[in-house]
């Protein structure tokens, strides 16, 4: 999300102490729920209560991730949030709208104007081309053919199918027919994306393929989804927050680093204990915020009053146009204070940059060429410093050995300003 901090976000998706209840009089149910009732008596009577008392919010560009297992509710917390189920109890919101006060025109205008569904059987019309079900949303819409064919392309470039238009779906694989509905959704230019187990049917390689280009599409697109899984992995990788179910209930709302740190309940813990941390603790858990700047006249004298006030064990060193040089060690800054040495010549060692979202195993990747940290990089920005020691004590912490590739980049040494961060301690 751009703009200023103090623009207040309206969530586009809001659901309010959602009930659905199915069976014999569902609203006396949501009384007796509300009252304490378990959800296992009532299912003792025949009266399944799929969704109870579930809030959350969706904001604009948020990927939200309904977690659960089978029959934990998410599928009909999905279809209230479209309106083909009327909640037994409660309020859905979508795009300003109130779902379950929409009548059936406002209903189906809500559907092809704000959201897009997509869903885990492609649900592709057979005899039409690739192009003709790209643009399949528009054509509801009203939009002339030429116009809708120009979209749909656009769209189906956007998911790699660029070229594919006047094939027919059974010409393709699994994995390109799920993008042909991505490209539906997408061509459809709405805001809201609901995502039903959307790459559930696909084999793991091409279904990390798919959460790798969703998340790629979103950075340019930044729409708002709702996105259902039962797997956690996919949940930890897509979710800016992920909302696990259980039995009916949401039972935690958080980042996947709030749920694998500090999980609501017994079972969340439970659920997570098998998720490999490393690879989804980021930079930007483990690093420290970079405390002070200093200007390019100031030596290793400044340099060392700064590391003993801020109790730093390393500085970061950046030329004047902000762009970083190198960083420099406290025991390496001493030595040079009692040399007298007036500036840094000689102290500023290469640093690897990372992004803030490289996973920390990764970053072990990363620490093997940069001897004594790394420098955590938002663009050009320096947003923080990760002492090779704090990293270590991270990922023992969590147990993490594998080390895959990373998105790094070493920088060489050189002087002028320094942005110093906080010692590294161990992070647990
Ligand atoms: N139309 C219905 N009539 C009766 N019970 C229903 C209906 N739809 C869903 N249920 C029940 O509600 C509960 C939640 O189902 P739901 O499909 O929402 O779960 P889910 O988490 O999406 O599961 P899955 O991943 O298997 O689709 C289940 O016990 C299911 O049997």
């Amino acid at each position: 999300m751009s703009g200023p901090e103090e623009l207040i976000t309206v969530p586009v998706i809001k659901a309010e102490h959602a009930y659905k209840v199915f069976g014999r009089r569902p609203e006396r149910a949501v009384e007796r729920l509300r009252a304490g009732t378990a959800r296992e008596e009532l299912h003792r009577e025949g009266v399944t209560a799929a969704v109870i008392d579930a809030s959350f919010e969706v904001d604009a560009g948020e990927i939200f991730v309904v977690m659960g297992l089978s029959g934990s509710g998410k599928s009909t917390l999905i279809r209230m949030v479209n309106g083909l189920l009327t909640p037994t109890a409660g309020h859905l919101e979508v795009a300003g709208h109130s779902v379950q006060d929409l009548d059936d025109r406002g209903l189906r205008k809500l559907r092809r104007e704000q959201i897009s569904m997509v869903f885990q059987h492609f649900a592709l019309l057979p005899h039409r081309t690739v192009g003709e079900n790209a643009a399949y949303g528009l054509t509801l819409q009203g939009m002339n053919r030429s116009d809708r064919q120009a979209q749909a392309e656009k769209a189906l470039e956007m998911v790699g199918l660029g070229g594919w238009g006047g094939s027919l779906p059974g010409e393709l694989s699994g994995g390109m027919r799920q993008r042909v509905g991505l490209a539906r959704a997408l061509a459809a230019g709405t805001e809201v994306l609901l995502m039903d187990e959307a790459f559930s049917a696909l084999d793991p390689l091409i279904r990390r393929e798919m959460q790798d280009q969703l998340i790629e599409l979103q950075q340019r697109l930044d729409k708002t989804i709702l996105f259902i899984t039962h797997d956690l992995n996919e949940a930890m990788r897509l979710g800016d927050r992920i909302a696990m179910m259980r039995d009916g209930r949401i039972v935690q709302i958080g980042t996947a680093e709030q749920i694998l740190n500090d999980p609501a309940n017994d079972y969340v813990a439970q659920f997570v204990q098998d998720v490999d941390r490393t690879r989804v603790l980021t930079a930007s858990s483990v690093m420290e915020p970079p405390v002070a700047v200093l200007g390019s006249e100031q030596g290793p004298r400044t340099a060392h009053r700064l590391m003993r006030e801020h109790q730093v064990s390393h500085l970061m060193v950046v030329d004047r146009s902000y762009s970083l040089l190198g960083v420099v060690r406290e025991d390496d800054v001493a030595r040079a204070v009692e040399r007298q040495q007036d500036d840094l010549t000689g102290l500023v060692e290469p640093v690897v940059t990372v992004a803030p979202d490289v996973a920390l195993a990764d970053l072990f990747a990363a620490s093997a060429v940069s001897p004594d940290a790394l420098a955590v990089m938002e663009g050009t920005r320096l947003v923080g410093v990760i002492p090779r020691v704090t990293m270590l004590s991270a990922l023992a912490s969590v147990g993490g050995q594998k080390v895959a590739d990373a998105d790094i980049q070493a920088v060489g040494g050189g002087q002028a300003f320094a942005a110093a961060a906080p010692a590294g301690g161990g992070h647990s």
